[in-house]
């Protein structure tokens, strides 16, 4: 088998609504994301011949998943009272809403999905919150 390896980071803010701790506030993270794709095999012709996939193709899409979520305020949906998100958007902040907590683990299994939905045959997907500490989202 295989694997080819790749990393990408985004810089977000984000916070755990209902968490007993300090990761209830508004705080940041510098997000690594790896990504492992396989095969068992190797493309036969043509400029990518000897190739998983091209790099420069899992590069920019990763970049351009990641790169959406760059110096956002990642919110949970729901979890933030409708004035405070309005007041937010008039002035202009950069607010995503998501439909999970915006934890690692839940991070790792959204961009491991989206990075399938691209054609990708992924192995794995691991999100770094902090240097020390990552989740992992495998088949
Ligand atoms: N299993 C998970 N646990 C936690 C997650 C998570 O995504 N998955 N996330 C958080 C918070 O987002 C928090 O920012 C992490 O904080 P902490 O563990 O305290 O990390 P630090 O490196 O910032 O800790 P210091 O001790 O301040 O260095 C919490 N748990
Ligand atoms: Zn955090």
């Amino acid at each position: 088998m295989y694997l080819l390896k790749t990393l990408h980071s985004f810089d977000s803010a984000h916070f755990l609504a209902g968490y007993d701790g300090k990761c209830k506030n508004i705080h940041g993270h510098r997000w690594t994301v790896e990504v492992e794709v396989q095969s068992e095999t190797l493309i036969e012709e043509g400029q990518r011949k000897g190739m998983v996939v091209d790099f420069s193709d899992l590069k920019k899409d990763l970049k351009v998943l990641l790169d959406g979520f760059d110096h956002a305020l990642i919110i949970e949906r729901g979890t933030m009272r409708k004035e405070t998100l309005s007041c937010l958007l008039e002035d202009d902040f950069y607010v995503i809403e998501v439909d999970f907590r915006p934890t690692a683990e839940n991070f790792s299994a959204y961009f491991f999905k989206e990075l399938e939905k691209k054609g990708y045959n992924v192995r794995r997907v691991v999100v770094y919150e902090t240097p020390n500490n990552s989740a992992i989202f495998e088949k």
